[in-house]
């Protein structure tokens, strides 16, 4: 699969022409009804609505011709099938396989990497054997008490998905049934947990793909150290899921051991083990099934080539639109759902660890921009927050929008004739007309100049089977875009550099500075800093 420069497709400089004048949807009829109508798709359960982006049938076809240009569907098919798209061109590199699809590729006879789905389907036999014994009592406490609490222990990719997923489906949880994260380094992270919950109950999953990583084996240490203190053994409370073969897959030292493969990069690793294990816990194996469903169903429908049918591959082009044509910097992710309050946290990592890249696949620097900044928090409070930046600052904000019709608790109630799930809707449907429409007015500082671009996902229910389609639609617009931008989307090399300095300065502090000169850089930092 050889993927070309972006520049180098004559769509791009199509788009270019073309966003000189981008659509104006502050004009007389820049925003109808029937505009609405026509751009809106329905997907997986969803409806994407973008009347409210600058865009023109016109700009729609020349970012389909984009995408096969560029050769979208073909190299998502090549990841889905096994190519090993992890890598640079004739430069040092992971040479992987990008496989988290396969993690849900478990319901059907023919699996698109049948090797990968085989195990996926051995980690998930493996369990609910795992499981069943923890709801039979089989595996349980001294004291044969059933366990009621798992801690996952994990940062970033081994914390951000899973918290995200655990935080918008804990409404389902398992009577009796909870769970809980540690992923700072930071001791008070540690002891903020531990002091809430009766360890004799808890079950402590360390998760690490890499098994090497600081914050997760000092934590781990923590954990030990306070299970022993409370006159337990931390054998008959860890399990542990990390890559074959890691410095942390040993049985020895777990009750129970999970896999996870070097082809499933740590933000992608959600719907593995890596998520699976607590969220089984927490939520129990029919929840864990519809979300692996609902993935399993947008990776498939995420092979459509129209881009006014898929999307994912839609939602990458507006992005492109918007980022590389019309110079927007930032995208802010706004679900209307407490639910999704860590949501845009996990889509943060997947996306800039994925796209923040500066040179190509076969190594040359970008001449283009690639990955915006993510960031968003959930309405309405960011509307009392933030949300005036994006509606009248001079930085265009390009918003999406995330709501359900119906909430999930079933608990409302109508106040002044409406009722709050309507009141946080009819909010978030509003907000995506203002920001598009805005305002004239003859005090200036009451006009809002409109056309900032932004839409709506919207669909019944947050559910296990909602939550995996939404996980898979954003992995795959992140995907469709690395892509498009011809940069490697599973490798994360930018986060070496500070984990290398870090492991000098604390080299420092335990010999108390003496391997450098006193005027050394880092010692003078840490002295000044009163460390050392
Ligand atoms: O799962 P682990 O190997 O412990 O890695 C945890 C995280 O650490 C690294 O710094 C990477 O940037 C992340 O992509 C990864 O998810």
């Amino acid at each position: 699969m050889q993927l070309k420069d972006f520049s180098s497709h004559k769509s791009v400089a199509k788009l270019a022409s073309l966003a000189r004048t981008p659509h104006d949807l502050t004009a007389v009829d820049g925003l109808t009804a029937q505009r609405i109508e026509d751009y809106a798709v329905s997907f997986c359960g969803f409806d994407l609505l973008y009347g409210t982006q600058r865009v023109t049938p016109e700009v729609i076809d020349a970012l389909q011709q984009l995408a096969d240009e560029a050769g979208l569907i073909d190299a998502f098919l090549a990841m889905k099938e096994g190519e090993v798209l992890n890598r640079i061109e004739g430069y040092a590199s992971e040479n992987r396989q990008v496989l988290h699809t396969a993690s849900r590729d478990v319901f059907t006879e023919r699996p698109r990497e049948p090797k990968a789905a085989a195990k996926a389907k051995e980690q998930l036999a493996k369990l609910h054997r795992f499981l069943e014994g923890v709801d039979n009592g089989s595996i349980a406490n001294a004291q044969g008490h059933l366990f009621t609490t798992m801690v996952q222990v994990g940062i970033g990719g081994s914390d951000l998905g899973p918290r995200a997923l655990y935080l918008a489906l804990q409404r389902y949880c398992r009577p009796g049934r909870s769970a809980r994260f540690i992923a700072n380094v930071d001791p008070d992270d540690v002891a903020a947990v531990l002091r809430e919950l009766d360890l004799s109950r808890c079950l402590f999953n360390v998760v690490s793909k890499s098994g090497t990583t600081l914050e997760t084996l000092t934590n781990e240490q923590l954990v030990r150290e306070a299970l022993l203190q409370a006159g337990l053994n931390p054998a008959h409370h860890m399990v542990a899921v990390t890559g074959e073969g890691s410095p942390m897959d040993d049985a020895t030292k777990y009750l129970a051991s999970f896999h996870m493969y070097d082809y499933i990069g740590g933000r992608y690793s959600a719907t593995s083990m890596v998520g699976l294990v607590t969220l089984g816990f927490a939520l129990g194996v029919e929840a864990v099934r519809a979300l692996l469903e609902g993935a399993h169903a947008v990776d498939l429908a995420a092979e459509e080539r129209d881009i006014r049918k898929n999307v994912p591959l839609l939602m990458a082009l507006l992005g492109i639109w918007n980022h590389n044509f019309l110079g927007h910097a930032t995208i802010a992710i706004l679900p209307y759902s407490q639910a999704l309050a860590r949501f845009p946290a996990h889509l943060q990592q997947c996306d800039m660890e994925s796209n923040g890249k500066s040179v190509t696949r076969q190594g040359n620097p970008v001449t283009w921009q690639t990955g915006p900044i993510v960031w968003g928090e959930p309405g309405t409070n960011g509307q009392h927050a933030f949300y005036q930046l994006i509606h009248q600052g001079t930085e265009i904000v390009p918003a999406e929008f995330i709501g359900f019709r119906h909430n999930q608790y079933g608990i409302d109630l109508e106040v002044q004739g409406t009722s709050s799930q309507q009141k946080l809707i009819t909010n978030m449907l509003a907000q995506s007309l203002a920001l598009a429409m805005g305002k004239d007015d003859t005090n200036p500082a009451r006009r809002f100049a409109g056309n900032r671009p932004n839409l709506v996902l919207i669909a019944d229910r947050l559910t296990p089977s909602t939550m995996g389609a939404l996980l898979a639609i954003y992995e795959h617009r992140i995907a469709f875009q690395g892509f498009c931008w011809n940069v490697n989307s599973f490798d994360q090399e930018g986060v070496q550099l500070g984990k290398v300095l870090a492991t000098r300065l604390l080299g420092l502090l335990t010999d108390q500075g003496q391997s450098a000169r006193d005027d050394s850089l880092e010692k003078s930092l840490l002295r000044r800093s009163g460390m050392l």
